[in-house]
Formats: C-alpha cells, sequence, structure tokens
C-alpha cells in the first residue's frame, strides 16, 4: 500500500435496534446483575439499569427482576432439569432464560412473546441454547409451585433462629403480594375504606396507585407497614422533645409529629433526607431535620424520647423486597450489628433520666435484634424494658419478653406484616 492510500475509516459493530420490548428486559437483566453480581438494593440500582425507559416499561422491568427474584431457586431447577451442562450461576444464558420463563410461567405473557423479547439479550452468544430450553420447559408444561422455594442459605439460617415452621411461612409470604398499609395522621382522616388493625390503620387489598387514593393530595396519611408503625406507636403521645435518629424516609418521623412530639430527625444520606423532607411536605407534619451521621453528631442537650429505628440488613421486608434474600449474607449482618451498637450505645446517654428509648429493626436476625437488647442491657444497668401495656398495640400483636418480634407468621391469616423486632426502655430516674 503505498503512502498516500487513504486510511479506511474505523468499522463499528453496531448492535442492531431491539425489537420492541426488549428494553425492559434488557433493563431487567441489568438489575438482576446489580443484585445478584453486585450486591446492590434492587431499589438502588433501578435508576441506572433503566434510564431512557418510560415510566410503564421501568415499571415492568422492575416487575420482572423482583419476579424472578421470588421465584430464583424454582426458576434454577427448571433451567438445570432441561440442559446437560448445568450453566454457570452468572451466565448470561441463566438469567436471560429466567426472565422468559417468569414472564411465562409467573406474570402471564405469551410464551412466543416473552422469547422474543429475550433472545436479543443473548446475541452473539447461546440463542440456540437459550431458545430450545425455553422451548422444551414451556411445550413440556412445565409450571411453578404455588409457594417458591426459599434460598437454601436463608433457609437454613431462620430454620437455626426460628425453626421449620416460620421458613414454610416465609415461603408462603413470597408467593402473595403484601397487602398495603397506611397510617393514618388520626383516627378521624380522610383515608380508603379497607380493613383495619388500629383506629389510625388501614389495611388495603388490590390497592389503586398510592397517588390515586383519597387522602394521598391532602397528606391524610402515608405508606407504612402496621409492623413498621410499632415503633413510634411505643414511644407514646407529646408533648415532649423527641430525637428520631435514623429518620429516612420518615414514616416512624411523621407518626411522631402527629403525636404531637417537638421531632428532630437526623439522617445521614441527603438524598433519602430529601425524600424525608417531601413526605414531610406532603403530610404538613412539622420535624426539624438534620443530615448528619449520629456517631458525629450529638443533641444539645437529652431529649423526653429517642427513637433508634437503626440501619439493618433489612431481611425482615423481603416480601416487598426480595433482593434482601440475595445480599444479607453473614458478612452484611455482622457489619450491621457492630454499627447498631455504636449507635444504641450513643443514643444511651442522649436520653434524660426517666426519658424512653425505642429500638427498632426491620430483620429478621437474632443479632440485629435480641442480641443487641442483651448486651446493651448488661452494659447500660441504668435502662429497663418497659413493656406494651394492654391496648397499646394494634390488634394481633403482642410482646413476649416484654419486646416485639414479628416473624413471617405473624397475622398470617389478615395479609401478614414485616419482620421487627422492637423495643421500649427506660432510663432510670435520677
Ligand atoms: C431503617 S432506615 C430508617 C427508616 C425510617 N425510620 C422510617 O421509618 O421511614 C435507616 C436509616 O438510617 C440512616 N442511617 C444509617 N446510618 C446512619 C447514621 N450513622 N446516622 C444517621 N442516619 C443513618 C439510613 O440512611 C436510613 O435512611
Amino acid at each position: 500500500m503505498s503512502s498516500s492510500a487513504k486510511p479506511r475509516p474505523p468499522v463499528h459493530h453496531r448492535r442492531p435496534a431491539d425489537p420492541p420490548g426488549t428494553a425492559p428486559r434488557r433493563a431487567a437483566l441489568r438489575l438482576l446483575d446489580a443484585v445478584l453480581r453486585r450486591g446492590e438494593p434492587l431499589e438502588a440500582a433501578l435508576p441506572q439499569a433503566t434510564r431512557g425507559l418510560e415510566g410503564p416499561d421501568r415499571g415492568l422491568a422492575h416487575a420482572i427482576a423482583a419476579e424472578t427474584l421470588r421465584r430464583l431457586p424454582d426458576l434454577d431447577s427448571l433451567i438445570d432439569s432441561a440442559t446437560r451442562q448445568v450453566l454457570p450461576e452468572d451466565a448470561k444464558a441463566r438469567s436471560a432464560l429466567r426472565i422468559a420463563l417468569v414472564q411465562t410461567l409467573a406474570l402471564g405473557t405469551p410464551p412466543h412473546a416473552a422469547i422474543a423479547t429475550v433472545l436479543p439479550l443473548v446475541d452473539g452468544g447461546p440463542r440456540k441454547l437459550v431458545h430450545g430450553v425455553f422451548g422444551a420447559l414451556t411445550r413440556g408444561g412445565a409450571t411453578l409451585p404455588d409457594v417458591p422455594a426459599l434460598p437454601p442459605a436463608i433457609a437454613a439460617r431462620w430454620r437455626a433462629s426460628w425453626g421449620e415452621d416460620v421458613v414454610a411461612a416465609a415461603a408462603r409470604a413470597i408467593a402473595v403480594p403484601p397487602p398495603l398499609d397506611l397510617t393514618l395522621a388520626a383516627p378521624d382522616a380522610l383515608a380508603p375504606e379497607g380493613d383495619s388493625l388500629a383506629a389510625d390503620q388501614r389495611r388495603l387489598r388490590d390497592a389503586a396507585p398510592v397517588a390515586q387514593l383519597p387522602g394521598f393530595t391532602e397528606g391524610t396519611w402515608w405508606v407504612q407497614d402496621v409492623a413498621a408503625s410499632l415503633p413510634a406507636r411505643l414511644i407514646g403521645r407529646g408533648p415532649g422533645r423527641a430525637l428520631d435518629l435514623c429518620a429516612a424516609p420518615g414514616g416512624k418521623t411523621m407518626q411522631l409529629a402527629a403525636a404531637r412530639w417537638d421531632v428532630t430527625a437526623l439522617e445521614i444520606s441527603p438524598s433519602r433526607a430529601a425524600r424525608l423532607h417531601e413526605n414531610l411536605a406532603r403530610t404538613k407534619q412539622p420535624a426539624t431535620v438534620v443530615i448528619a451521621d449520629a456517631m458525629d453528631w450529638a443533641p444539645s442537650e437529652p431529649v423526653d424520647a429517642l427513637l433508634l429505628d437503626a440501619p439493618c440488613s433489612a431481611t425482615g421486608i423481603f416480601r416487598r423486597h426480595p433482593d434482601v434474600l440475595y445480599r444479607a449474607h453473614a458478612g452484611i449482618i455482622a457489619d450491621m450489628a457492630a454499627l447498631q451498637a455504636q449507635l444504641f450505645d450513643r443514643a444511651a446517654a442522649w436520653v434524660r433520666p426517666g426519658g424512653r428509648l425505642v429500638y427498632a429493626t426491620c430483620s429478621l436476625e437474632p443479632e440485629e435484634g435480641e442480641a443487641q437488647l442483651e448486651r446493651f442491657l448488661a452494659a447500660h444497668p441504668d435502662y429497663a424494658i418497659e413493656p406494651p401495656r394492654p391496648g397499646e398495640l394494634p390488634h394481633g400483636f403482642s410482646a413476649q419478653s416484654g419486646y416485639l418480634r414479628t416473624l413471617p407468621g405473624t397475622l398470617e391469616d389478615a395479609g401478614g406484616c414485616d419482620g421487627f423486632f422492637i423495643v421500649r426502655l427506660v432510663r432510670a430516674s435520677a
């Protein structure tokens, strides 16, 4: 070639345009990768994974990924039953098959649409294998069980902590969509019709989108699982100064404000604090929001009541956030338990003699609940448990040993509730 020959323009191998309907499936694949490989929370991965998608497609991507996570062990058993060689856990072909199968077997997508929108995800790869396995399974009448299998590691841990009945109840709980619970600012507040577990509580099944429900615009209620409403109920009613130490998105801050406390709400994350501000603005509940790390910050004087709804593994909210089933491994639980112990000890000094401290986590791990309480009581002899009084809790809850432990199976006939550990402590008067 002569030196005067023009250089060839670079060749760009562009991916052919996706057929309609593929973009949300591609986003679902990114979501699964974020949760299963990178250990990210599904909600946190959503903005990046669904960038460029319109609202309904974003909702579809989220629904496919969440349902895949609810059904993962059963989907994988089906896939393994139809492949000669076991596909690696993180193989794209496995994830593509999970997404195609969950749509057809759980979400009602016709098989031809499910596979046509998923095959482009494995372009340049094992399309034939994915097509073949999907076809063999759907033609062979594959089904998913009514009660999903739990991931083996979680089942083993909860079996050791709580026994087989709780494991079985947890599996039943992920099979059905949880109800929508609302906490009312006052018992007579404008709110949708529904079941009621307390005067200021409504439970809705098959609810319309939240923003369309009566009272949303007026801000007379907020979404809050009934178990999540218990910690602030144990703080009781004001007046007085209350500190909500880990506050966003603010369900408990709003309860405390509605109960007439002068509330300071502390939150480390600016983006979560922004949601707290939005929620307070919508419900017109007053609170002073401080963005700070509770490990650096301190109140100017001790408070009458302190709520520590501590950061945790969040395994108690697996019904709404099935990604926790895959992210909450022993290392995370140990890290969270260490942070909880530090926050709990620090908070102990900020309650006036005779004041109340409520400690709570939405965790099903004893390390984040019962063990924290035991350690705290041994280290702080000036604190004692104050058990709930009769009538203080909504219908169906009871406190053995003075504290509350809600588990899969609690309130099951009424639609269940999140898993929580909650204890109210009183500091001895000086
Ligand atoms: C379980 S959530 C709180 C839920 C909230 N109480 C509610 O009812 O809506 C825990 C919160 O604590 C915040 N957090 C974690 N570590 C913190 C710290 N060191 N200081 C202050 N807030 C913290 C997290 O960002 C998270 O928003």
